[in-house]
Protein backbone atom coordinates (compact mmCIF):
# COMPACT_ATOMS: atom_id res chain seq x y z
CA UNK A 1 0.00 0.00 0.00
CA UNK A 2 1.50 3.45 -1.17
CA UNK A 3 2.14 5.77 2.41
CA UNK A 4 -0.43 9.02 2.31
CA UNK A 5 1.80 12.10 0.45
CA UNK A 6 2.75 14.45 3.60
CA UNK A 7 0.42 17.42 4.17
CA UNK A 8 2.79 20.27 3.94
CA UNK A 9 1.78 23.79 5.00
CA UNK A 10 -0.26 25.58 2.33
CA UNK A 11 1.25 27.17 -0.60
CA UNK A 12 1.07 27.59 -4.54
CA UNK A 13 1.04 25.19 -6.25
CA UNK A 14 4.36 23.61 -7.93
CA UNK A 15 5.54 22.13 -11.20
CA UNK A 16 6.55 18.83 -11.38
CA UNK A 17 10.01 18.41 -10.90
CA UNK A 18 11.15 22.58 -10.09
CA UNK A 19 8.07 22.64 -7.93
CA UNK A 20 7.66 26.43 -7.22
CA UNK A 21 10.77 27.81 -8.47
CA UNK A 22 8.88 30.56 -9.86
CA UNK A 23 6.75 31.50 -7.00
CA UNK A 24 9.97 31.78 -4.58
CA UNK A 25 10.44 35.33 -4.21
CA UNK A 26 13.85 37.11 -4.86
CA UNK A 27 12.32 40.90 -4.30
CA UNK A 28 10.02 41.95 -1.40
CA UNK A 29 9.59 38.50 0.04
CA UNK A 30 7.69 39.78 3.06
CA UNK A 31 4.87 41.22 0.94
CA UNK A 32 4.45 37.74 -0.84
CA UNK A 33 4.62 35.50 1.77
CA UNK A 34 2.07 37.72 3.78
CA UNK A 35 -0.51 37.44 0.79
CA UNK A 36 0.08 33.77 0.46
CA UNK A 37 -0.74 33.57 4.33
CA UNK A 38 -4.26 35.91 3.25
CA UNK A 39 -4.92 33.86 0.34
CA UNK A 40 -4.62 29.90 1.86
CA UNK A 41 -5.90 31.49 5.60
CA UNK A 42 -2.87 30.06 7.45
CA UNK A 43 -0.37 31.52 9.34
CA UNK A 44 2.35 29.41 7.76
CA UNK A 45 2.76 28.95 4.65
CA UNK A 46 4.86 26.77 1.94
CA UNK A 47 7.11 26.21 -0.84
CA UNK A 48 9.59 24.23 -2.43
CA UNK A 49 11.79 24.87 -5.23
CA UNK A 50 14.47 22.22 -6.52
CA UNK A 51 14.05 19.82 -3.85
CA UNK A 52 14.27 22.67 -1.11
CA UNK A 53 11.48 23.32 1.22
CA UNK A 54 10.69 27.06 2.57
CA UNK A 55 8.53 27.55 5.66
CA UNK A 56 7.33 31.16 6.31
CA UNK A 57 5.58 31.95 10.03
CA UNK A 58 3.64 35.09 9.42
CA UNK A 59 1.88 35.72 12.83
CA UNK A 60 3.33 36.42 16.27
CA UNK A 61 1.57 33.19 17.64
CA UNK A 62 3.20 30.69 14.86
CA UNK A 63 6.74 32.93 14.95
CA UNK A 64 6.76 32.30 18.79
CA UNK A 65 5.28 28.57 18.60
CA UNK A 66 8.40 27.19 16.81
CA UNK A 67 11.21 30.20 17.29
CA UNK A 68 10.84 30.46 21.12
CA UNK A 69 8.64 27.18 22.24
CA UNK A 70 11.40 24.95 19.46
CA UNK A 71 14.47 26.28 20.13
CA UNK A 72 16.35 22.69 19.32
CA UNK A 73 14.17 22.50 16.15
CA UNK A 74 14.51 26.13 14.95
CA UNK A 75 17.37 27.85 16.22
CA UNK A 76 19.73 26.63 13.24
CA UNK A 77 20.69 28.92 10.48
CA UNK A 78 20.84 28.10 7.13
CA UNK A 79 24.29 27.61 5.63
CA UNK A 80 24.57 29.28 1.84
CA UNK A 81 28.06 28.34 0.94
CA UNK A 82 28.58 31.24 -1.78
CA UNK A 83 27.98 33.76 1.07
CA UNK A 84 29.92 31.69 4.12
CA UNK A 85 32.88 29.67 2.77
CA UNK A 86 33.55 31.44 -0.35
CA UNK A 87 33.28 34.72 0.54
CA UNK A 88 34.47 34.80 4.11
CA UNK A 89 31.42 35.95 5.68
CA UNK A 90 31.87 32.58 8.03
CA UNK A 91 33.29 34.79 10.65
CA UNK A 92 30.01 36.86 11.30
CA UNK A 93 29.01 33.99 14.42
CA UNK A 94 25.63 35.17 13.36
CA UNK A 95 25.09 32.91 10.59
CA UNK A 96 27.00 30.10 13.03
CA UNK A 97 25.26 26.92 13.05
CA UNK A 98 23.32 26.01 16.58
CA UNK A 99 25.76 24.29 18.54
CA UNK A 100 28.39 24.29 20.80
CA UNK A 101 30.20 27.00 18.82
CA UNK A 102 27.45 29.09 18.70
CA UNK A 103 26.68 28.76 22.21
CA UNK A 104 30.35 29.83 23.43
CA UNK A 105 30.14 33.40 20.46
CA UNK A 106 26.50 34.28 22.35
CA UNK A 107 27.73 33.48 26.20
CA UNK A 108 30.87 35.61 25.61
CA UNK A 109 29.16 38.36 23.59
CA UNK A 110 25.85 38.71 25.91
CA UNK A 111 28.33 39.18 29.03
CA UNK A 112 29.41 42.67 27.32
CA UNK A 113 26.01 43.55 25.60
CA UNK A 114 23.52 42.47 28.31
CA UNK A 115 21.37 44.79 29.68
CA UNK A 116 23.45 45.28 32.87
CA UNK A 117 26.53 45.82 30.99
CA UNK A 118 25.41 47.87 28.03
CA UNK A 119 26.15 50.84 30.00
CA UNK A 120 29.58 51.04 29.95
CA UNK A 121 29.53 52.41 25.88
CA UNK A 122 27.43 55.40 27.27
CA UNK A 123 30.13 57.66 26.63
CA UNK A 124 31.12 56.19 23.37
CA UNK A 125 26.83 56.57 22.33
CA UNK A 126 26.96 60.32 23.50
CA UNK A 127 30.16 60.77 21.60
CA UNK A 128 28.36 59.32 18.50
CA UNK A 129 25.57 61.49 19.06
CA UNK A 130 27.93 64.73 19.45
CA UNK A 131 29.91 64.15 16.31
CA UNK A 132 26.85 63.11 14.34
CA UNK A 133 25.20 66.79 15.13
CA UNK A 134 28.34 68.41 14.15
CA UNK A 135 28.98 66.63 10.79
CA UNK A 136 24.85 67.44 9.60
CA UNK A 137 25.83 71.61 10.70
CA UNK A 138 29.14 70.93 8.38
CA UNK A 139 27.69 68.61 5.65
CA UNK A 140 23.84 68.92 5.53
CA UNK A 141 23.16 67.30 2.80
CA UNK A 142 25.36 64.14 3.47
CA UNK A 143 22.94 63.64 5.68
CA UNK A 144 23.31 59.59 5.14
CA UNK A 145 26.93 58.95 5.02
CA UNK A 146 27.00 61.24 8.38
CA UNK A 147 24.76 58.37 9.62
CA UNK A 148 26.78 56.03 8.66
CA UNK A 149 29.72 57.21 9.81
CA UNK A 150 28.43 57.91 13.27
CA UNK A 151 26.94 54.48 13.77
CA UNK A 152 30.08 52.47 12.69
CA UNK A 153 31.97 54.60 14.64
CA UNK A 154 29.94 53.89 17.53
CA UNK A 155 30.07 50.27 17.43
CA UNK A 156 33.90 50.62 16.49
CA UNK A 157 34.77 52.68 19.32
CA UNK A 158 32.36 50.22 21.84
CA UNK A 159 34.17 47.40 20.23
CA UNK A 160 37.81 48.48 20.01
CA UNK A 161 38.30 51.90 22.03
CA UNK A 162 39.11 53.82 18.99
CA UNK A 163 37.12 57.05 18.12
CA UNK A 164 37.08 57.23 13.93
CA UNK A 165 37.14 60.44 11.66
CA UNK A 166 35.34 60.41 8.61
CA UNK A 167 37.65 58.41 6.00
CA UNK A 168 39.24 55.97 8.39
CA UNK A 169 40.44 53.43 6.73
CA UNK A 170 38.50 51.00 8.99
CA UNK A 171 35.45 52.53 8.24
CA UNK A 172 36.38 52.39 4.88
CA UNK A 173 36.66 48.48 5.11
CA UNK A 174 33.92 47.74 7.02
CA UNK A 175 31.38 50.14 3.77
CA UNK A 176 33.25 47.89 1.19
CA UNK A 177 32.74 44.19 3.10
CA UNK A 178 29.10 45.58 3.53
CA UNK A 179 28.67 46.88 -0.39
CA UNK A 180 30.17 43.34 -1.41
CA UNK A 181 27.95 41.32 0.85
CA UNK A 182 24.79 43.35 -0.42
CA UNK A 183 25.61 42.63 -3.88
CA UNK A 184 25.72 38.91 -3.41
CA UNK A 185 22.60 38.92 -1.38
CA UNK A 186 20.93 40.99 -4.04
CA UNK A 187 21.98 38.62 -6.28
CA UNK A 188 19.64 36.01 -5.42
CA UNK A 189 19.63 32.35 -5.19
CA UNK A 190 23.20 31.54 -6.39
CA UNK A 191 23.30 28.29 -8.35
CA UNK A 192 26.52 27.25 -5.73
CA UNK A 193 23.49 27.25 -3.03
CA UNK A 194 21.47 24.67 -4.94
CA UNK A 195 24.63 22.75 -6.65
CA UNK A 196 27.07 22.87 -3.74
CA UNK A 197 29.38 20.47 -6.12
CA UNK A 198 29.92 23.76 -8.23
CA UNK A 199 32.37 25.30 -5.39
CA UNK A 200 34.94 22.67 -6.12
CA UNK A 201 35.45 24.21 -9.70
CA UNK A 202 38.62 25.99 -9.87
CA UNK A 203 38.81 29.40 -10.15
CA UNK A 204 39.97 29.51 -13.91
CA UNK A 205 36.82 27.00 -15.24
CA UNK A 206 34.63 28.79 -17.91
CA UNK A 207 30.87 29.85 -16.20
CA UNK A 208 32.83 30.07 -12.82
CA UNK A 209 33.14 34.38 -12.81
CA UNK A 210 31.28 33.95 -9.05
CA UNK A 211 34.20 32.28 -8.05
CA UNK A 212 36.91 35.11 -9.18
CA UNK A 213 34.32 37.74 -8.01
CA UNK A 214 34.13 35.75 -4.26
CA UNK A 215 38.03 35.51 -3.96
CA UNK A 216 38.30 39.30 -4.04
CA UNK A 217 35.51 39.39 -1.60
CA UNK A 218 36.70 37.01 0.73
CA UNK A 219 40.34 38.85 0.71
CA UNK A 220 38.20 42.00 1.68
CA UNK A 221 35.80 40.36 4.20
CA UNK A 222 39.19 38.51 6.36
CA UNK A 223 41.05 42.55 6.23
CA UNK A 224 37.83 43.74 7.99
CA UNK A 225 37.47 41.31 10.93
CA UNK A 226 41.59 41.27 10.88
CA UNK A 227 42.98 44.62 10.32
CA UNK A 228 41.70 46.55 14.11
CA UNK A 229 41.44 42.85 15.70
CA UNK A 230 45.45 43.11 15.39
CA UNK A 231 46.06 46.27 15.71
CA UNK A 232 43.75 46.64 19.13
CA UNK A 233 45.51 43.73 20.14
CA UNK A 234 49.11 44.95 19.61
CA UNK A 235 48.28 48.14 21.60
CA UNK A 236 46.73 45.69 24.50
CA UNK A 237 50.12 43.62 24.63
CA UNK A 238 51.80 47.13 24.82
CA UNK A 239 49.52 47.96 27.83
CA UNK A 240 48.80 51.30 25.58
CA UNK A 241 45.27 49.88 24.59
CA UNK A 242 41.97 51.50 26.04
CA UNK A 243 39.29 49.50 27.95
CA UNK A 244 36.85 48.27 25.24
CA UNK A 245 34.64 44.89 24.28
CA UNK A 246 37.69 43.72 22.68
CA UNK A 247 39.81 44.58 25.68
CA UNK A 248 37.79 42.26 27.48
CA UNK A 249 37.83 39.25 25.84
CA UNK A 250 41.87 39.69 26.22
CA UNK A 251 41.91 40.70 29.57
CA UNK A 252 39.73 37.59 30.72
CA UNK A 253 42.09 35.46 28.92
CA UNK A 254 44.88 36.93 30.52
CA UNK A 255 47.53 34.35 30.75
CA UNK A 256 46.42 32.16 28.21
CA UNK A 257 48.02 31.36 25.17
CA UNK A 258 45.52 34.12 23.38
CA UNK A 259 46.89 33.17 19.62
CA UNK A 260 44.63 30.55 19.95
CA UNK A 261 41.58 32.56 20.92
CA UNK A 262 41.99 35.09 18.07
CA UNK A 263 39.45 33.62 15.34
CA UNK A 264 37.48 33.38 18.20
CA UNK A 265 37.85 36.97 19.67
CA UNK A 266 37.88 39.07 16.07
CA UNK A 267 34.90 37.19 14.61
CA UNK A 268 33.35 38.29 18.19
CA UNK A 269 34.32 41.96 17.28
CA UNK A 270 33.72 42.18 13.80
CA UNK A 271 30.29 40.95 13.77
CA UNK A 272 29.40 43.19 15.97
CA UNK A 273 29.99 46.17 13.31
CA UNK A 274 29.00 43.86 10.63
CA UNK A 275 25.55 42.97 12.19
CA UNK A 276 25.06 46.22 13.89
CA UNK A 277 26.34 49.19 11.59
CA UNK A 278 23.76 48.13 8.90
CA UNK A 279 20.62 47.91 10.51
CA UNK A 280 21.09 50.77 13.06
CA UNK A 281 21.66 52.62 9.93
CA UNK A 282 18.40 51.27 8.33
CA UNK A 283 16.65 52.58 11.21
CA UNK A 284 17.50 55.83 11.50
CA UNK A 285 17.14 56.18 7.99
CA UNK A 286 13.61 55.55 8.09
CA UNK A 287 12.98 58.00 10.67
CA UNK A 288 14.51 60.65 8.68
CA UNK A 289 12.20 59.49 6.21
CA UNK A 290 9.10 59.50 8.36
CA UNK A 291 10.23 63.13 9.79
CA UNK A 292 10.65 64.36 6.26
CA UNK A 293 7.27 62.58 5.33
CA UNK A 294 5.23 63.52 8.73
CA UNK A 295 6.84 66.76 9.74
CA UNK A 296 4.19 67.61 12.33
CA UNK A 297 5.33 64.22 14.01
CA UNK A 298 8.82 66.12 14.22
CA UNK A 299 7.37 69.00 15.83
CA UNK A 300 5.55 67.46 18.33
CA UNK A 301 8.91 65.78 19.98
CA UNK A 302 10.49 69.09 19.53
CA UNK A 303 7.96 71.00 21.50
CA UNK A 304 8.47 67.96 24.40
CA UNK A 305 11.99 68.08 24.28
CA UNK A 306 12.45 72.13 24.66
CA UNK A 307 9.90 71.84 27.24
CA UNK A 308 11.91 68.80 28.97
CA UNK A 309 15.58 69.48 27.89
CA UNK A 310 15.36 73.40 27.27
CA UNK A 311 17.71 75.57 24.71
CA UNK A 312 21.36 74.30 27.19
CA UNK A 313 22.01 70.95 27.13
CA UNK A 314 21.34 68.09 24.21
CA UNK A 315 19.04 65.17 25.53
CA UNK A 316 20.81 62.00 27.31
CA UNK A 317 19.48 58.38 28.46
CA UNK A 318 18.63 59.88 31.41
CA UNK A 319 15.79 61.79 29.88
CA UNK A 320 13.96 58.99 28.12
CA UNK A 321 11.29 58.42 31.10
CA UNK A 322 9.92 62.27 29.99
CA UNK A 323 10.62 61.75 26.31
CA UNK A 324 7.23 59.32 25.59
CA UNK A 325 6.99 61.44 22.15
CA UNK A 326 10.58 60.47 20.70
CA UNK A 327 9.96 57.02 22.44
CA UNK A 328 7.18 56.72 20.20
CA UNK A 329 8.67 57.85 17.27
CA UNK A 330 11.54 55.41 17.90
CA UNK A 331 8.53 52.44 18.58
CA UNK A 332 6.50 53.62 15.17
CA UNK A 333 10.29 53.65 12.85
CA UNK A 334 10.72 50.41 14.42
CA UNK A 335 7.33 48.79 13.53
CA UNK A 336 6.76 50.50 10.20
CA UNK A 337 9.62 49.51 8.30
CA UNK A 338 12.10 46.91 9.98
CA UNK A 339 15.30 46.65 8.16
CA UNK A 340 15.43 43.01 8.15
CA UNK A 341 11.88 42.21 7.24
CA UNK A 342 12.55 38.27 7.16
CA UNK A 343 14.84 38.33 9.39
CA UNK A 344 17.82 35.46 8.55
CA UNK A 345 16.94 32.41 7.25
CA UNK A 346 16.78 29.58 9.89
CA UNK A 347 16.93 25.68 9.13
CA UNK A 348 14.62 23.12 10.39
CA UNK A 349 16.77 20.51 12.52
CA UNK A 350 14.58 17.58 12.45
CA UNK A 351 11.23 16.60 10.98
CA UNK A 352 8.80 18.29 12.88
CA UNK A 353 4.84 18.97 12.67
CA UNK A 354 3.00 22.33 13.34
CA UNK A 355 -1.08 22.70 13.27
CA UNK A 356 -1.49 19.04 11.49
CA UNK A 357 1.12 20.11 9.01
CA UNK A 358 4.51 18.22 7.94
CA UNK A 359 7.85 20.52 8.09
CA UNK A 360 10.35 18.52 6.86
CA UNK A 361 14.12 18.35 8.24
CA UNK A 362 16.19 20.99 6.60
CA UNK A 363 13.39 23.30 5.35
CA UNK A 364 14.86 27.22 4.90
CA UNK A 365 12.42 28.88 7.88
CA UNK A 366 11.91 31.95 7.90
CA UNK A 367 9.73 34.60 10.18
CA UNK A 368 8.08 37.44 8.32
CA UNK A 369 8.62 40.01 11.28
CA UNK A 370 6.80 42.60 8.98
CA UNK A 371 3.65 40.78 8.46
CA UNK A 372 3.95 40.83 12.53
CA UNK A 373 4.45 44.18 12.97
CA UNK A 374 1.75 45.24 10.05
CA UNK A 375 -0.74 42.51 12.18
CA UNK A 376 -4.02 44.91 11.79
CA UNK A 377 -5.71 43.45 15.40
CA UNK A 378 -2.46 44.67 16.92
CA UNK A 379 -1.75 48.06 15.18
CA UNK A 380 -4.84 49.32 13.31
CA UNK A 381 -3.90 51.18 10.27
CA UNK A 382 -0.78 49.59 9.78
CA UNK A 383 0.90 51.17 6.68
CA UNK A 384 -0.17 54.24 8.12
CA UNK A 385 2.90 56.01 9.99
CA UNK A 386 1.23 57.19 13.40
CA UNK A 387 3.75 57.25 16.25
CA UNK A 388 0.50 58.08 18.06
CA UNK A 389 -0.51 54.28 18.42
CA UNK A 390 1.82 54.53 21.28
CA UNK A 391 0.72 57.27 22.87
CA UNK A 392 -2.69 57.72 25.39
CA UNK A 393 -5.10 60.84 24.82
CA UNK A 394 -2.49 63.06 27.27
CA UNK A 395 0.72 62.10 26.12
CA UNK A 396 1.82 59.18 27.80
CA UNK A 397 3.04 55.94 26.76
CA UNK A 398 0.10 53.33 26.39
CA UNK A 399 0.95 49.83 27.97
CA UNK A 400 -1.66 48.04 25.88
CA UNK A 401 -0.28 48.71 22.44
CA UNK A 402 2.95 46.26 23.04
CA UNK A 403 6.50 47.48 21.80
CA UNK A 404 7.38 46.26 18.11
CA UNK A 405 10.10 43.76 19.64
CA UNK A 406 9.70 41.27 16.49
CA UNK A 407 12.01 43.48 14.56
CA UNK A 408 14.54 41.58 16.85
CA UNK A 409 13.85 38.43 16.06
CA UNK A 410 12.83 35.42 18.34
CA UNK A 411 13.80 32.50 20.82
CA UNK A 412 17.59 31.85 21.02
CA UNK A 413 19.00 33.60 17.86
CA UNK A 414 17.42 36.84 19.09
CA UNK A 415 19.57 40.22 18.79
CA UNK A 416 21.82 40.10 21.23
CA UNK A 417 22.74 44.18 20.55
CA UNK A 418 19.44 45.18 20.67
CA UNK A 419 20.26 46.97 24.08
CA UNK A 420 22.98 48.52 22.76
CA UNK A 421 20.96 49.92 19.61
CA UNK A 422 18.13 50.86 21.34
CA UNK A 423 20.37 53.43 23.69
CA UNK A 424 22.40 54.60 20.26
CA UNK A 425 19.29 55.41 18.48
CA UNK A 426 17.19 57.23 21.10
CA UNK A 427 19.89 59.23 21.88
CA UNK A 428 20.42 59.98 17.76
CA UNK A 429 16.77 60.49 17.55
CA UNK A 430 16.34 62.73 20.21
CA UNK A 431 19.45 64.70 18.95
CA UNK A 432 18.48 65.46 15.77
CA UNK A 433 14.95 66.44 17.07
CA UNK A 434 15.92 68.77 19.50
CA UNK A 435 18.85 70.56 17.11
CA UNK A 436 17.10 70.16 13.73
CA UNK A 437 14.66 70.57 11.42
CA UNK A 438 14.47 68.05 7.96
CA UNK A 439 13.82 69.84 4.93
CA UNK A 440 13.09 68.31 1.32
CA UNK A 441 15.50 69.56 -0.89
CA UNK A 442 15.30 71.72 -3.34
CA UNK A 443 15.10 71.52 -7.24
CA UNK A 444 17.43 74.34 -9.36
CA UNK A 445 14.01 76.33 -9.19
CA UNK A 446 13.87 75.96 -5.66
CA UNK A 447 10.96 73.53 -6.20
CA UNK A 448 10.94 71.09 -3.07
CA UNK A 449 11.74 67.34 -4.46
CA UNK A 450 9.22 64.83 -3.77
CA UNK A 451 10.44 62.33 -1.51
CA UNK A 452 8.07 58.69 -1.81
CA UNK A 453 8.27 56.10 1.43
CA UNK A 454 10.05 53.53 -0.88
CA UNK A 455 12.15 50.87 0.65
CA UNK A 456 15.10 48.51 -1.38
CA UNK A 457 13.28 45.10 -1.90
CA UNK A 458 15.63 42.95 -0.30
CA UNK A 459 16.90 40.56 2.77
CA UNK A 460 18.16 44.10 3.91
CA UNK A 461 15.53 46.75 3.19
CA UNK A 462 15.97 50.21 3.76
CA UNK A 463 14.86 53.33 2.31
CA UNK A 464 16.08 53.92 -1.16
CA UNK A 465 17.88 56.82 -1.48
CA UNK A 466 16.29 60.33 -0.99
CA UNK A 467 17.41 63.71 -0.40
CA UNK A 468 16.85 66.29 2.61
CA UNK A 469 18.51 68.82 4.18
CA UNK A 470 19.20 69.44 8.02
CA UNK A 471 18.70 72.74 9.20
CA UNK A 472 19.46 74.16 12.92
CA UNK A 473 16.28 74.81 14.64
CA UNK A 474 17.71 78.31 15.75
CA UNK A 475 21.58 80.40 16.09
CA UNK A 476 20.92 78.31 19.76
CA UNK A 477 20.53 75.13 18.36
CA UNK A 478 24.02 75.56 16.30
CA UNK A 479 25.92 77.45 18.85
CA UNK A 480 24.97 74.16 21.67
CA UNK A 481 26.29 71.64 19.22
CA UNK A 482 29.15 73.49 18.46
CA UNK A 483 30.21 73.96 22.20
CA UNK A 484 29.27 70.10 22.53
CA UNK A 485 31.93 68.91 19.87
C1 LIG B 1 18.00 48.34 14.95
C2 LIG B 1 19.07 47.61 14.85
C3 LIG B 1 19.05 46.11 14.79
C4 LIG B 1 18.10 45.25 14.32
C5 LIG B 1 16.74 45.61 13.72
C6 LIG B 1 18.61 43.91 14.49
C7 LIG B 1 17.90 42.77 14.15
C8 LIG B 1 18.37 41.48 14.37
C9 LIG B 1 17.60 40.29 14.12
C10 LIG B 1 16.19 40.25 13.56
C11 LIG B 1 18.38 39.23 14.48
C12 LIG B 1 17.96 37.77 14.50
C13 LIG B 1 18.24 37.11 13.18
C14 LIG B 1 17.60 35.74 13.07
O1 LIG B 1 17.22 35.07 14.02
O2 LIG B 1 17.48 35.38 11.92
C15 LIG B 1 19.66 39.75 14.91
C16 LIG B 1 20.72 38.97 15.32
C17 LIG B 1 21.94 39.49 15.71
N1 LIG B 1 22.24 40.81 15.93
FE1 LIG B 1 21.02 42.38 15.60
N2 LIG B 1 19.85 43.97 15.06
C18 LIG B 1 20.16 45.29 15.27
C19 LIG B 1 21.32 45.81 15.83
C20 LIG B 1 22.38 45.05 16.26
C21 LIG B 1 23.59 45.58 16.87
C22 LIG B 1 23.87 47.06 17.14
C23 LIG B 1 24.42 44.51 17.11
C24 LIG B 1 25.78 44.49 17.77
C25 LIG B 1 26.21 45.40 18.62
C26 LIG B 1 23.72 43.31 16.66
C27 LIG B 1 24.24 42.04 16.72
C28 LIG B 1 23.55 40.90 16.35
C29 LIG B 1 24.13 39.56 16.41
C30 LIG B 1 25.57 39.22 16.83
C31 LIG B 1 23.12 38.67 16.01
C32 LIG B 1 23.23 37.16 15.89
C33 LIG B 1 22.76 36.45 17.16
C34 LIG B 1 22.81 34.93 17.06
O3 LIG B 1 22.92 34.38 15.99
O4 LIG B 1 22.71 34.29 18.13
N3 LIG B 1 22.50 43.68 16.17
N4 LIG B 1 19.61 41.13 14.86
Amino acid sequence: RRRAPHRYPPGPKGLPVLGNLFDVPTDDGWLVFREWSRRYGSDVVHAEALGKHIVVMNTLKAAKDLFEDRPSIYSDKDQPVMFLELCGWWRAWLMLPYGDSWRMHRKLFHQSFRPQAVSQYRPQQVVAQRKLLQLMLDKPEGYSENLRFAIGSSILNAVFAFEATPGDRRIKLVEEAAQAAQHVVHAGVFLVDVFPILKHLPTWFPGAGFKRRAVVHKELVEKMFKIPYFEYKSAFNKGTAQPCFTGKLLSDADGEDTSERDDLFMNLAGTAYAAGTDTTYGVMMVFVLAMLLYPETASAAQKELDCVVGPDRLPGLADQDSLPQVIAILREVLRWHTPLPLATPHRAMSDDHYEGCYIPEGSIVLQNIWAITHDENTYPDPDSFSPRRFLTLDGKLRDDVPFPDAVFGFGRRVCPGRYFTMDSMFLLMAGILATFNIEPALDEHGVPIEVRAEFEHHLLSPPKPFRAVFKPRSEDARRLIQSCA
